[in-house]
């Protein structure tokens, strides 16, 4: 196999950004502005919080979708249609049951119009090199989750890609057979035995990203952009116990957890004035339970801790994490430097509180700092029989959200709102009432904080 080329330019993106037009006429930006550039011989990780665009950028590049505005160059020309020399590996496998793992293999040469004679003969290479030697005529359902991963590799390499992009590939498979394939297909990169001169890999996991990519892409939400771009130098095979590794999963960590501030801008808070111009009029609520909140803070009582150990520890993946921490962030729950959390005073008080109290001080939080909480309880304020449809909220959330989104926000609030004891929700009306009618005494911190 010949030695892959360095640094020529694979896939460029100038200014590129996605944006959909709802059935309401409203058109939704899921990404602005984004620039980056794969380069041969580097294995790229893109990473970021769910509905950051990560799956759309990878079908931006490999040309299933297309962008609204900006440009994609494929090796320096401008790309029309599907990318020729990019081939993609999907979490499931989507093998076709009635086909053996052979006729699956040779579906992607048989489309690029390859004969009968050629495609066996890759196909069969293929086969061999991936460790599925032995099972070309098996089917798909007598496979095993991790071999028929391997045939949705096999198929994607067969047709001798320059980039493979692979969508979260190993995330559907069991904790060790998932480590075994991401080595096997390290070893088949290092050792030259693929003829692909570059990967780009979309994944949730920060220590996948740090085993597997010479390079590292962290995209921010809503709407999606490139939030940092670095390269990952230590040396293959990576070894997870290393200072250096772990440096880069916290860095990674810091990154994700400061959803304000960019690496691009060296970790410096923008200026408030671009800040608050860039501001989104309703700020994406992560959709957790208040109970969830509430098992993090009583957690982390008396510590200060790295989040990234916490989350070891209790065996979470970023995803299950990031969104109950983002939660009590907002809340002033808990507050994140560098990467530490800690539990803020009002925190503590929530951790101390018995339930009325709990429920005092999330209904002080989120009237302070929610503003779609804000906004329905001043909507249902100002209205005399104290509810309002839920389709007047939703109106005005798909002027910013997409209606599954908008939908979402709407029951995340009301959740919140629900445990707060500030507004409930009337299915048969599909109304929202005001729950909390007499006027209250706000807490007093000193005496319930510790
Ligand atoms: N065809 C579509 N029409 C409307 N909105 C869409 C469409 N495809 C994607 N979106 C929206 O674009 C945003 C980004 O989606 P995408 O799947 O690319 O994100 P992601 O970062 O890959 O998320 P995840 O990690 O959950 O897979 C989401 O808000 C999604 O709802």
């Amino acid at each position: 196999m010949p030695a892959k080329t360095k640094g020529e330019s694979l896939v460029r993106l100038l200014n590129v950004g996605k944006a959909y037009r709802q059935p309401n006429g409203q058109v939704i930006s899921i990404m602005e502005n984004i620039n980056l550039e794969l380069r041969t011989g580097e294995i790229v990780a893109l990473l970021g919080p769910s509905g950051s665009g990560k799956s759309t950028l990878m079908r931006i590049i490999t040309g299933l979708v297309a962008p609204t505005s900006g440009q994609v160059l494929y090796r320096e020309q401008p790309m029309q249609g599907l990318n020729p020399g990019a081939a993609i590996v999907f979490q499931s496998s989507a093998l076709y049951p009635w086909l053996t793992v052979l006729e699956n293999v040779e579906l992607g040469l048989k489309a690029l119009g390859e004969g009968p004679r050629s495609r066996r003969r890759k196909a069969l290479r293929m086969i061999d090199i991936i460790g599925l030697d032995g099972f070309e005529n098996a089917y798909p359902k007598e496979l095993s989750g991790g071999m028929r991963q391997r045939v949705g590799f096999a198929r994607a390499l067969a047709v001798e890609p320059e980039l493979l992009c692979m969508d979260e590939p190993f995330s559907a498979l069991d904790v060790l057979t998932a480590e075994n394939l991401r080595f096997e297909l390290l070893d088949l990169w290092l050792e030259h035995k693929i003829p692909t001169q570059s990967i780009l890999i979309v994944t949730h996991h920060i220590e996948e990203a740090v085993i597997l990519a010479d390079r590292i892409i962290v995209l921010g939400s809503n709407p999606g952009r490139v939030r940092a771009d670095f390269p990952v130098t230590l040396p293959h095979y990576r070894d997870r116990k290393t200072p250096e590794f772990q440096a880069t999963v916290d860095r990674i960590y810091k990154i994700l957890t400061n959803p304000h501030v960019d690496e691009l801008e060296e970790l410096e808070p923008r200026p408030t004035t671009v800040a608050s111009s860039q501001e989104p009029r309703y700020p994406l609520l992560p959709h957790v339970r208040i109970g969830s909140i509430a098992g993090l803070l009583e957690l982390l009582e008396h510590r200060k801790e790295d989040l990234y150990r916490i989350a070891q520890e209790l065996q979470l993946e970023l995803d299950d994490i990031l969104p109950i921490v983002e939660a009590a962030q907002m809340m002033e729950l808990v507050e994140l430097k560098e990467g530490d959390i800690s539990v803020t005073p009002i925190g503590n008080a929530f951790i101390q509180g018995d339930i009325d109290q709990r429920k005092l001080i999330i209904r002080q939080q989120l009237l302070k700092h929610i503003r779609l909480v804000q906004q329905i309880h001043t909507f249902l304020m100002a209205k005399q029989n104290h509810r309002i449809p839920e389709s007047l909220v939703l109106d005005i959330l798909e002027r910013h959200f997409t209606p599954q989104e908008a939908e979402r926000q709407l029951n995340t609030a009301i959740d919140w709102g629900r445990y707060a004891e500030l507004f409930g929700y009337d299915e048969p009306s599909k109304e929202i009432f005001l729950e909390v009618s007499e006027p209250e005494e706000p807490l007093s911190l000193e005496t319930t904080a510790v």
